[in-house]
């Protein structure tokens, strides 16, 4: 928010303004992802300051104890254009149900089932839907962009295997800061108004950059180090990551392509989105914001949980076999949950139906793999763990995450390290967060910075309200 320009806001202006929806300017202006957005920056960003200047006081929820010492659940806080999460229906990426998002990305690749992220990268970042034509323009930019600097290499290659996958993505994006335009620019003392134009041109390195860096960990750690790190430019970028993996099946990379779709973007508010988005509102540059955004998707509640559901699978599976019956499976879960811990993949912080990503998975699984023994499982305890999760009587969502399916599909295609499940998690959130930090620039979000309670402010602040309320408690 430009303070300046806040107050010379004429209030017949802001209506005209504020009319206007993300999706009328569709000619979108010049060629290119950044021409439309250059179009698109300026009548978003006179909608968000007319939205401020006209309703800036409006309330739109209410903060209670449980807000503060509760995790923030379910508070309306967060401001997010990318995407919208609604408990039933699960994700809209700019207006668009996932479902019917993943069926209208333009196919790009001859044979191909599925759209691609770069495509999906457009609709993220633009709101609205590429042609073939528009999605091959990211992937060609990105096919120019891959190149990762010799240090960044230098350091991944330098790493002891023990490191955990996930930590060496964060390290190794960090490290990539050095290349950042946007640093650059900010010494320079560039505009603020301009500041989002470097946070894409970053935000595009990195994406581009991204599976040349995951595959090299993946060879490194599992395949001491062999493998290619050439970009094929016949290849998309998911073709060009499969084949650095040295997994190059047709069908592994339509997975791949509907699998970084499907984790991209959960509006704001989720552990990555949010650390992101915290990190470079201090205006920390896109390698680092993101870095910070790896090291929350790498705890077991949040994108570990992948990892975590193959764990309990593969020690399911010694116990019990591949084909337990109904009573073995729940007698298993409810050890599980004596043993004090959570059915990995399931549950949810705002979810309260069957996740539709995990349904998009099984969709594709009973397309391709539906006999594989992990695929039939997975099926199965989708009908039998909500059944024990309900019966504790405090679990607010029962049934499956995005989490509970990805593991058994890389199994089946022979990506059989589980530790790395939540690097390719990594790689795809950088389509959304990044695509969220870019136009947390361009509306020139501030810092954020909220206020924080001790226990004992908190107590005096609920013996004032009894007070007033005529009640006469010690808390
Ligand atoms: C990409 C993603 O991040 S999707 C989420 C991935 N994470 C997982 O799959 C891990 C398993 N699930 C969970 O731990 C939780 O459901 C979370 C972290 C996702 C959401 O947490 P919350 O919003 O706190 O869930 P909720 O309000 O339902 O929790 C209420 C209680 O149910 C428990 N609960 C929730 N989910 C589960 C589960 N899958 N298994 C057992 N218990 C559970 C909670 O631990 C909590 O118990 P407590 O009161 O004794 O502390
Ligand atoms: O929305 C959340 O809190 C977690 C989640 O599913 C995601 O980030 O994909």
């Amino acid at each position: 928010m430009h303070k300046t320009t806040k107050c010379r806001c004429h209030k017949s202006f802001l209506k005209t303004v504020l009319s206007r929806s993300f999706a009328d300017c569709k000619d979108g202006g010049g060629k290119g992802l950044k021409a439309r957005l250059a179009k698109k920056i300026p009548i978003q960003r006179e909608k968000f300051l007319g939205i401020k200047c006209l309703h800036g006081n409006k309330s739109i929820g209410q903060i209670t104890v449980n807000s503060v010492m509760g995790g923030m659940r379910g508070l309306p806080l967060l401001f997010c254009e990318t995407s919208s999460l609604d408990k039933n229906k699960g994700i809209y990426y700019r207006g668009i149900l996932l479902k019917d998002a993943c069926a209208k990305l333009p196919r790009v690749k001859e044979g191909s089932q599925e759209g691609t992220p770069e495509g999906c990268f457009f609709l993220l970042t633009t709101g609205l839907m590429p042609s073939k034509e528009e999605a091959e323009e990211v992937t060609n930019e990105w096919l120019k962009r891959g190149t990762v600097p010799r240090y960044c290499l230098r350091m991944v290659d330098s790493m002891d295997k023990r490191v955990h996958p996930m930590a060496q993505l964060c390290a190794a994006c960090a490290c990539l800061s050095s290349q950042s335009k946007f640093v650059e620019a900010y010494r320079k003392g560039v505009r603020r108004a301009d500041y989002w134009e470097y946070v894409y041109e970053d935000s595009m390195n990195l994406c581009a950059m991204l599976p040349t860096v995951a595959a090299s960990i993946y060879n490194n750690v599992y395949h001491d180090g062999e493998g290619t790190r050439e970009i094929d430019p016949e290849q998309d970028w998911s073709g060009n990551f499969c084949r650095m993996l040295g997994l190059p099946d047709e069908d592994f990379i339509d997975l791949m392509r509907l699998y970084m779709i499907l984790h991209a973007d959960h509006e704001s508010g989720n552990v990555s989105a949010h650390t992101c988005h915290l990190v470079g509102s201090a205006l920390s540059d896109p390698f680092l914001s993101f870095s910070a955004s790896m090291c929350g998707l790498a705890g077991p509640l949040h994108g570990l949980a992948n990892q975590e559901v193959l764990v309990w699978l593969t020690k399911l599976r010694e116990a019990i076999g591949d084909e337990p019956t109904d009573e073995e499976l729940k007698n298993f879960i409810d050890k599980t949950l004596k043993g004090g811990q959570v059915v990995p993949g399931y549950g949810h912080a705002v979810l309260r139906d069957t996740d539709p990503r995990f349904v998009l998975q099984n969709e594709f699984a009973m397309k391709h793999c539906k006999d594989d023994p992990g695929v039939k499982l997975v099926t199965r305890l989708w009908k039998i763990i909500p059944e024990v999760l309900k019966k504790l009587n405090k679990v607010a969502n029962p049934y499956p995450n995005v989490d509970a399916h990805s593991g058994v599909l890389l199994q089946h295609y022979c990506l059989k390290e589980l530790q790395y499940y939540t690097v390719l998690f990594g790689v795809s959130r950088a389509l959304g967060v990044l695509s969220q930090l870019i136009w947390s620039r361009a509306l020139g979000a501030p810092i954020e910075r909220p206020k924080s309670f001790s226990s004992s402010e908190l107590c005096k602040f609920i013996q004032e309200a009894d007070k007033k309320a005529g009640k006469n408690k010690k808390c």
